[in-house]
């Protein structure tokens, strides 16, 4: 109650009529609409969510006084057992801080740097060619189509296992056990109410039920790497798997990673590697395919980006290299403007001060929690022009911007371990299916104006289906 006196400088907004939308389901741009509403003009501003008081920042200039402090001062916010997020992902690095994150990020960078090559996601993409072939001609959710893709390669890419999500239309029973986890994760409910994770309702259970299996599912894969490493020499030039890296790194360096930790980690590379990329991968396919060859204010998106592809990688369709993705300039301005225009964790995760820190004007006191809103810094005009349009072509023209004006893999100490391995990934699929396919929208779609969105944080579209036809070579 005793409340120090800087905060009370901060500008106040209710954050009921955000509560209200979210929990009556309306799409996550109705929803930031209400936050810019509620803010009154303010970049920052302090309210409440369910049992949560935070700052929360609106622009790149003050995102950029939290996102670059040091980790130790405006750590991450650390769920307690009972919580889902912690009962899921435990201490993996999203939600850790201290020296155990600092060991495991430092191992987990060194790991992504020799992770597995544009060859491995290429080899996926094939198996994703196999599926579109099965669907051709026919309306497919493209974000199922991307989990289905992203998830097989993030198997591949945490611990070196097929799942065969692309083998046919068919889902692994692990899978579905994992889909049910994260549909509880993700549930606004539970994170305004937490107390329902307390109840013994058979919802509950299942949850639980289902994290023991899929924990059994991973111990059972660390145990048979530890053993694997142990006969197999080392060659400089590998692309091994994250745990096979971190478990050889952490031999070398004397760390002793025990299962827990490790599953942990691989949880959380799991979680934060295949919603996001299904996510803007979703999004390039949908704007590709509502501006495909229109020749209007230069919106002939699709065309474009093909014929960028072809010219990179012959007539022939090879799985490109690191050196001919360097080339494909519009296709990196179109990743890059699809991550702007939705960014796949709107908001980033609560930051608890453990020291005041200035931002802007205001002195944002110690202990207090601060939630940077990255969907508003990417629509701020003052930064974006006409930013509600799809445009790729902003990220090719020289224009200076704000440095924290583009960051939908956030910034400084605790921005994302994935990020270049993420930009390839989406490299690599995109220019692969534009050499193969054509696509469209079909002609009845909720989506005619705008990708629908849901209403959580993490965004996720609302039934977006495209039409895939093989490409007639001209
Ligand atoms: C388009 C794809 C991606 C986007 C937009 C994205 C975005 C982000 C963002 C915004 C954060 C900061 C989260 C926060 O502070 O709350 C983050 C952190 C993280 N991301 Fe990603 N990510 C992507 C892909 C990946 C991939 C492919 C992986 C791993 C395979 C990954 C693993 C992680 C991890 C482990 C963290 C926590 C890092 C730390 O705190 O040290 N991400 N990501």
């Amino acid at each position: 109650n005793k409340k120090p006196s800087e905060i009370d400088k901060i500008p106040r907004a209710s954050a009921l009529s955000t509560m209200w939308l979210m929990l009556r389901n309306r799409p996550q741009d109705e929803i930031q609409d209400a936050i810019r509403e509620s803010a009154k003009g303010h970049d920052i501003y302090l309210s409440k969510i369910g049992p949560i008081a935070s700052v929360n920042i609106l622009s790149a200039e003050y995102a950029k006084d939290i996102l670059t402090k040091s980790e130790d001062l405006a750590p991450k916010l650390e769920y307690e057992p009972g919580f889902v997020y912690y009962d899921f992902f435990g201490r993996g690095l999203i939600f850790s801080n201290g020296d155990l994150w600092r060991t495991y990020r430092k191992l987990a960078n060194t790991a992504f740097n020799s992770a597995l090559s544009p060859e491995m996601v290429g080899e996926t993409v094939l198996e994703l060619f196999s599926y579109t072939q099965r669907n051709l001609d026919l309306p497919i959710d493209i974000y199922e189509t991307m989990q289905r893709t992203t998830i097989e390669i993030l198997g591949k890419l945490a611990f070196g296992y097929k799942f065969g999500y692309l083998k046919s239309n068919k889902t692994p029973h692990i899978i579905t056990v994992y889909k049910f986890i994260m549909s509880i994760v993700k549930s606004p409910y539970r994170f305004i109410f937490p107390w329902i994770n307390k109840l013994p309702t058979a919802n509950n259970k299942k949850f639980y039920q289902s994290i023991e299996e899929f924990d059994k599912f991973i111990f059972d894969i660390v145990e048979t790497k530890r053993s694997e490493i142990k006969n197999k020499p080392i060659s400089d030039d590998e692309h091994v798997d994250l745990l096979t890296s971190m478990l050889r790194l952490s031999e070398q360096e004397k760390i002793h990673a025990d299962t827990k930790q490790l599953r942990d980690e691989m949880v959380n590379f799991f979680v934060a590697g295949h919603d996001t990329t299904s996510m803007s991968l979703s999004t390039t396919f949908y704007y590709l395919a509502k501006y495909p060859v229109i020749i209007t204010l230069n919106k002939e998106i699709q065309e474009r980006a093909r014929a960028e592809v072809i010219n990179v990688l012959g007539n022939e369709l090879t799985i490109p290299t690191s050196e001919q993705l360097k080339k494909m300039e519009y296709i990196n301005a179109i990743l890059k403007e699809s991550l702007r225009i939705y960014p796949p964790g709107s908001v980033i995760s609560l930051r608890s001060l453990k020291e005041p820190i200035k931002i802007g004007p205001y002195v944002v006191p110690k202990d207090v929690l601060c939630l940077i809103n990255l969907w508003q810094i990417h629509y701020d005009p003052k930064y974006w022009e006409n930013p509600k349009q799809y445009d790729p072509d902003r990220f090719l023209s020289n224009e200076k911007r704000h440095p924290f004006s583009w960051i939908p893999f956030s910034s400084g100490p605790r921005n994302c371990v994935g990020q270049n391995f993420a930009l390839m990934e989406q490299r690599v699929i995109l220019s692969m299916m534009l050499h193969k396919y054509s696509w469209t929208l079909p002609k009845y779609t909720i989506n005619k104006e705008k990708l629908i969105l849901e209403s959580q944080f993490f965004l996720k579209p609302v039934d977006v289906k495209l039409i895939f036809t093989k490409r007639t070579e001209k």
